[in-house]
């Protein structure tokens, strides 16, 4: 998960969102951001300075592991959410290759995670990033943390190993932005 020699620092596509706005969902039945997933998490992320995002995810009863807590899982999904929200402001695709986790606090029903994430360095088609998620509130303590390896991939990775049926269906999504960032980032 370190960044080799030659890695450089990302660039902040110019056409990226500015810091502050609502990144919304990339997908509608994404579990991680989709609002047509009801069990699902729902997390909103929010372009911040630099190649960077703020997220929130509520845990709700749906996503308990031991009683009254958020499913580990669960948490590393949001994790990956989070992280993989980065790639838009990179304007790049890109798909989780490996996800470190770190699980520090137990985090219960009804608790707001707020996620800080920032790509750290490029090198190629491979995309270093770190995130952390607090609880008690936006500088609260540290409940959970991850570095991820991300890997840039053509929109073919989707075409060629989902069903035909979700990826016609998101081809023809009315939402502009979503059907951009699925389909039309890569040149
Ligand atoms: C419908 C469309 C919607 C689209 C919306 C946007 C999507 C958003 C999704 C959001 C959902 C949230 C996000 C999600 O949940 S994404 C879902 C979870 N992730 C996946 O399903 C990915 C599955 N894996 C693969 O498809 C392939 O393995 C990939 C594409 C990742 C690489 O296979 P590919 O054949 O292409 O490349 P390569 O093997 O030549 O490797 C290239 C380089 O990368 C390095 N490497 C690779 N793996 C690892 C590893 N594990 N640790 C360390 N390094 C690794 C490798 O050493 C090499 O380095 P180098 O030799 O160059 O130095």
């Amino acid at each position: 998960m370190t960044p080799p020699d030659d890695a450089t620092a990302p660039v902040r596509h110019p056409d990226a969102p500015a810091p502050g706005e609502l990144l919304g969902a990339h997908y509608a039945h994404c579990f991680g951001c989709g609002d047509a997933q009801p069990h699902g998490l729902m997390l909103q992320a929010r372009a911040a300075e630099g190649v960077a995002i703020t997220a929130e995810f509520t845990v709700k009863p749906e996503h308990q592991g031991a009683p009254g807590l958020a499913h580990g899982g669960v948490l590393a999904t949001a994790l990956d959410e989070t992280l993989g929200s980065l790639n838009w402001l990179l304007r790049v695709i890109a798909v989780t290759g490996r996800l470190e986790t770190d699980f520090v606090r137990p985090v219960p029903v009804d608790t707001v995670l707020h996620l800080e994430a920032e790509v750290t360095a490029v090198a190629g088609r491979k995309i270093y990033s770190t995130a952390v998620g607090r609880i008690g509130g936006p500088d609260g303590e540290i409940a959970v943390r991850a570095d991820g390896l991300f890997i840039e991939v053509k929109v073919d990775h989707f075409i060629d190993n989902g069903r035909p049926e979700e990826i016609q269906a998101a081809m023809s999504d009315p939402d502009q932005v979503r059907r951009a960032r699925a389909f039309e980032v890569n040149p």
